[in-house]
């Protein structure tokens, strides 16, 4: 609080506006300075007339934002640096074929394995902060110790957020007041520009474009993803993101990545798509309910996934010719 300026602390803690006007302090004209900077332009006269303790203010509203924060149940952000898994049994009873594995912020690791072999329950034992309590046995850890048991039941902060498969709007709402909800929701104070952004870059991943004013019961699969998929990037506070197959969503996958990763989030993601798998830093493989091993992306397989893009674009290329009625030719005349 004591390095941030009085605009910055009102744009992460939006409530504070409510701290200034009960103690009758004009900040106006002071956005640019902190608070303490901002009680020190008081002249002597004025602390003595208006009965100003400085220093009572201070430690007030540094209370005052933990008390808040407590009471809306924010998180911040940057808590979360690092998720630990520690070993479990597969389905048999059997170790897992590690010890444990720590994944970083801004890393992303991919998820292989069979039909049936426990994918799902890997990213349900993180999601539930599993602590020997799961079918697995396995325990997790956020940054290097046992999470605080809030973590589970806390809606509005969630440690992890899912996208899965299907993404099945129920509401009667425009995509404009879908997200105006969440940002209030997440005390966001300049709604009207998170809005444009999450909405620009949803429309970056989406094949078909979307505007505000389209109804979330009538976006198709792919664009209701890549809605979610942006809303969760821009503005869940979650830092760690779930992801059970985008393969077949019709969305810009690789675009996708990168944005949650570039929000400093931590990406687990099922997949059976090898350009996915290979974007990952490393992949789990599961079989029989355990992790079998844990594969780093080698240098090697990083060129392969070079090719794997060119081969890719043909096919999305050929796709979009299809789409839009040619005939297609051979790849090369
Ligand atoms: N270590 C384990 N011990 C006991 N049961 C397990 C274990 N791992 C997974 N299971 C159970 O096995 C079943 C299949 O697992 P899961 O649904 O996670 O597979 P999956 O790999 O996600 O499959 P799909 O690719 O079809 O989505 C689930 O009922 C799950 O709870």
């Amino acid at each position: 609080m004591n390095k941030l300026t009085i605009g910055q602390l009102e744009e992460k803690y939006p409530f504070i506006i409510s701290y200034f006007e009960e103690n009758k302090l004009d900040t106006s004209n002071y956005k640019d300075k902190t608070f303490r900077e901002y009680l020190d332009s008081f002249s002597q006269e004025d602390i003595e007339n208006w009965a100003i303790n400085k220093e009572k203010l201070e430690s007030d509203l540094e209370a005052f934002i933990e008390q808040m924060k407590e009471f809306l149940g924010i998180k911040e952000d940057t808590k979360v640096k690092s998720l630990t898994i520690l070993s479990g049994h597969n389905k048999s009873g059997d170790k897992e074929g590690f010890k444990e594995l720590t994944i970083n912020k801004s890393e992303i690791v991919s998820i292989v394995g069979p039909t049936g072999s426990g994918k799902s329950r890997l990213l349900a034992d993180i999601e539930w902060t599993a602590q020997r309590d799961t079918p697995t046995g396995r325990g997790i850890l956020i940054n290097g110790a046992m999470p605080d048991k809030k973590w589970r039941f806390s809606s509005n902060n969630k440690l992890v957020a899912q996208l899965s498969q299907n993404m099945n709007f129920v509401m009667d709402l425009t995509v404009k007041e879908f997200l105006e909800l969440h940002a209030q929701s997440r005390l966001i104070q300049d709604v009207e520009e998170t809005i444009r952004k999450i909405i620009s870059a949803a429309n970056n991943l989406a094949g078909e474009k979307f505007d505000l004013e389209t109804p979330v019961t009538s976006l198709s699969g792919g664009q209701s993803r890549a809605l979610m998929i942006a809303d969760t990037a821009i503005l869940s506070s979650s830092p760690i993101v779930l992801i059970d197959e985008i393969e077949n969503a019709g969305i810009d996958r690789k675009k996708a990545l990168e944005l949650l990763v570039s929000e400093d989030k931590i990406v687990l993601m099922a997949t059976h798509d090898p350009i996915l798998a290979l974007m990952a830093d490393r992949r789990i493989v599961i079989k029989n309910g355990g992790i079998d091993k844990i594969i780093e992306t080698s240098n090697e397989e990083k060129e392969l996934l070079l090719e794997l893009e060119k081969m890719d674009n043909i096919i999305q290329g050929m796709r979009n010719r299809l789409r839009i009625g040619e005939s297609l030719k051979p790849v090369n005349s």
